[in-house]
């Protein structure tokens, strides 16, 4: 469950006045997410014909000083047609408040849901919907540094040091054979853009095959473009403790991107090193926080060990048992 700040429901009404929402129904704790605080927001609606929101608090590894790159990224996107909620301002124009001592934003609603076990139909619109974000990407001025790049996972690394070992006896040793590889193989000079980077299926709302939203841009940044097909593949291509490869939903991923966005012979050629890349980034982050929360937190913890899984399958995989064709 990830609702870390408790806000008291009077809060939440007094701080709809700012906006024109109309008044408080319901407010409910949304138990998915990791990262911040959600909120799922009745309201009677400016209009008294009911409206929903999303409340986020920001808490962990979102930044603050990023949120307007984030906004305007969303802004940008939507503009191209992307399905991407917006943040909304109060009468004032503000987007970024203050909430039980947290930033907190007002965010769109957006309708669908979130699949647990992907149709190819539904990987290959998940890989419809990332070209397409990258097509709308273009032209967007704003930057942001990865902080998960390379650098980042060494420094992740660094930090779980000989705790790795109380996760799976050799993990710490595996860790540094990856980072070596990843240090003398990663690609130099591909395409970067802003991409999403965290492009799992509970990030993209479904309705039956069809996208109806891209959600959860808070690890945006400026990266290699096809890392975040690598990402995406990552998430949506094996079962979620990772021991079961899904090949058709590889193959789909690969064909909606490439016919949305197209992927050139560079790109194909290093995705399986992008690949290891993404599987080591979310077996630190997952690590990481793995040793530093309380098995008897109330949010759930994710299995670095998933990961671990992927890391061992893309190691020994060529691009076409990864994308088909
Ligand atoms: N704009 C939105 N429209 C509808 N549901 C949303 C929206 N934003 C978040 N949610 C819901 O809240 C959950 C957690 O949001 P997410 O941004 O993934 O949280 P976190 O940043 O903590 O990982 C999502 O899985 C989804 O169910
Ligand atoms: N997708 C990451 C964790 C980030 O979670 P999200 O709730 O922000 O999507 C993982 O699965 O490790």
């Amino acid at each position: 469950m990830a609702v870390y700040t408790h806000v008291p429901a009077e809060e939440i009404d007094a701080f709809l006045t700012r906006y024109d929402a109309g008044r408080l129904v319901s407010a409910k704790g949304i138990a998915e997410g990791v990262e911040n605080s959600n909120y799922l927001l009745e309201t009677t609606g400016a209009d008294g014909s009911g409206h929903r929101y999303i409340l986020t608090l920001y808490e962990k590894r979102v930044d603050e000083a990023d949120l307007p790159f984030f906004m305007d990224l969303l802004d940008h996107l939507g503009a191209r047609g992307c399905l991407v909620p917006r943040f909304i301002a109060d009468r004032e124009g503000r987007r970024l408040q203050q909430l039980s001592g947290r930033p907190a934003c007002l965010i769109e609603f957006l309708t669908g849901i979130s699949v647990t076990e992907p149709t190819p139909g539904q990987a290959r619109a998940a890989g419809v919907a990332l070209g397409e974000l990258h097509k709308a990407a273009q032209g967007f001025a704003g930057e942001r540094r990865n902080a998960l790049d390379v650098a980042g996972w060494h420094a992740l690394a660094a930090k779980c040091g000989g705790d790795f070992d109380r996760i799976q006896p050799g993990l710490a040793a595996r860790v540094v054979e990856e980072l070596a590889f990843l240090d003398a193989h990663w690609p130099a000079d591909l395409p970067r853009s802003v991409i999403h980077a965290d492009l799992f299926p509970d990030n993209v709302l479904m309705l039956g095959e069809e996208v109806t939203g891209l959600i959860d841009f808070y690890f945006s940044c400026t990266d290699i473009r096809a890392y975040d097909l690598a990402v995406t593949h990552s998430a949506w291509c094996f079962s979620n403790d990772g021991a079961t490869w899904y090949g058709a939903r590889g193959a789909a991923i690969g064909a909606g991107y490439a016919q949305a966005h197209g992927l050139s012979e560079a790109e194909r050629a290093a995705f399986p090193t992008l690949c290891r890349g993404a599987a080591l980034r979310f077996l630190l982050t997952r690590a990481y926080d793995w040793i530093n929360t309380p098995a008897d937190a109330l949010v759930t913890r994710k299995d670095p060990l998933a990961y671990l899984r992927r890391l061992d399958f893309y190691a020994s995989a060529d691009t076409s048992a990864l994308l088909g064709q």
